[in-house]
């Protein structure tokens, strides 16, 4: 089959050391791709510029810009393939050490039973050693398994190369209409069993869900909620609910907005700033773009914001002879700290799956 023609100029730009991302968004038969014309290294510190923003989890650090000004933008039809056809494909298999990763958990669980939060969401980091690889043909994978997915290939010379196949939304702005989910609990997918969500799973989706609503309904009209509905995602699947508002954009900005729903409870904790305090202090490692998110922000002819925002999950960061897979999920008082490991590595499958 033809490979796209983005995929040659992704490619150049690789040779010429510039930067560039690829994404696909949810449902579509679209690629989408910005090449920036330079190696410049340009940041957004109000998410006032258009381009493609790519944010870190921590909201100290900034977030880094393909200023659609310093960029050539494309877009290109791509047919889609039989993706259940990949499912053929077994992963090598690793085992790699889980006590670190229970014993956090653990100490999250007696956090929570001492008060201190009603959820937090604890993760990790696996490395694995890899061969060389055409990444874009990684991604062409990638693209093909996970359909409802926002999947990209994202490369800047100064700061990495990352993918990603998300099924989560941080927030999608078309005018003064937006929309959002809250997605959390997970199962794994099998074709055939119907999926019961247990108490647990229930209230830990409901918590993203207040949380949500709480932030949002100060700001418009017309908060619409769904009820929760199991969401595939490749292997697994989530409770989601479909969160939809009018907001007056001259009463907030869109960085007000973002600043309030990011981190959300999926992706961090309850309360935000307890669950934030105790993931810097006690993961050991940087979750760095991971669990941060990314997107495009353009202005339509009447100068009003769109924003297609998406969370940073599924993902892994590339180097030369190594990947690094970023895993987690959400805590409350119920966890049992070896079914947490089990749903970490059960994520990691979403990469792996494309990595052999
Ligand atoms: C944190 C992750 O996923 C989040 C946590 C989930 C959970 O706790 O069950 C489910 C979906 C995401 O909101 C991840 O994939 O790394």
């Amino acid at each position: 089959m033809k490979s796209p023609s983005l995929y040659s100029r992704a490619h150049k730009q690789i040779n010429e050391v510039k930067p560039f991302v690829l994404f696909r968004r949810p449902d579509s038969e679209i690629l989408e791709s910005y090449y920036q014309t330079d190696n410049s290294l340009n940041y957004t510190e109000d998410l006032t510029d258009q381009g493609f923003v790519m944010a870190p989890f921590d909201t100290q650090q900034k977030s880094i810009l393909f200023p659609l000004s310093k960029s050539i933008k494309e877009s290109e039809r791509i047919i889609s393939r039989d993706t259940e056809g990949y499912d053929q494909i077994k992963s090598k298999s690793i085992d790699p050490t889980s006590d670190k990763h229970i014993a956090l958990v653990a100490q999250g669980i007696q956090k929570i039973k001492e008060g201190l939060f009603d959820k937090v969401v604890l993760s990790r980091e696996e490395c694995l050693t890899v061969d060389k690889k055409d990444w874009i043909k990684v991604f062409d994978k990638l693209l093909h398994f996970y359909p409802t997915a926002f999947v990209y290939i994202w490369f800047h010379p100064k700061v990495g190369l990352w993918m990603g196949a998300t099924p989560e939304t941080l927030l999608s702005i078309n005018k003064n209409k937006l929309s959002t989910m809250a997605l959390a609990a997970t199962q794994l997918y099998t074709k055939t069993k119907r999926v019961d969500w247990d108490p647990k799973e229930k209230k830990e989706q409901q918590l993203v869900t207040d949380y949500i609503r709480e932030a949002l309904e100060p700001l418009g009209d017309h908060l619409k909620i769904s009820e929760p509905y199991t969401h595939r995602a490749g292997n697994l699947v989530h409770l989601r609910s479909d969160i939809n508002a009018e907001i007056d954009f001259k009463l907030i900005t869109l960085q007000e907005i973002v600043q309030k729903l990011h981190p959300t409870p999926a992706v961090c904790g309850l309360p935000k700033a307890t669950a934030l305090q105790f993931i810097k202090k006690h993961e050991s490692y940087n979750r760095a773009f991971y669990t941060g998110y990314l997107g495009e922000i353009v202005k339509d002819d009447t100068s009003k914001i769109d924003a297609d925002l998406y969370v940073n999950l599924r993902c892994m960061q590339i180097f030369d002879e190594e990947v690094k897979i970023y895993v987690g999920g959400g805590i409350t008082k119920d966890s049992v700290p070896e079914k947490e490991w089990e749903e970490t590595v059960r994520k990691t499958q979403t990469m792996k799956k494309v990595l052999w």
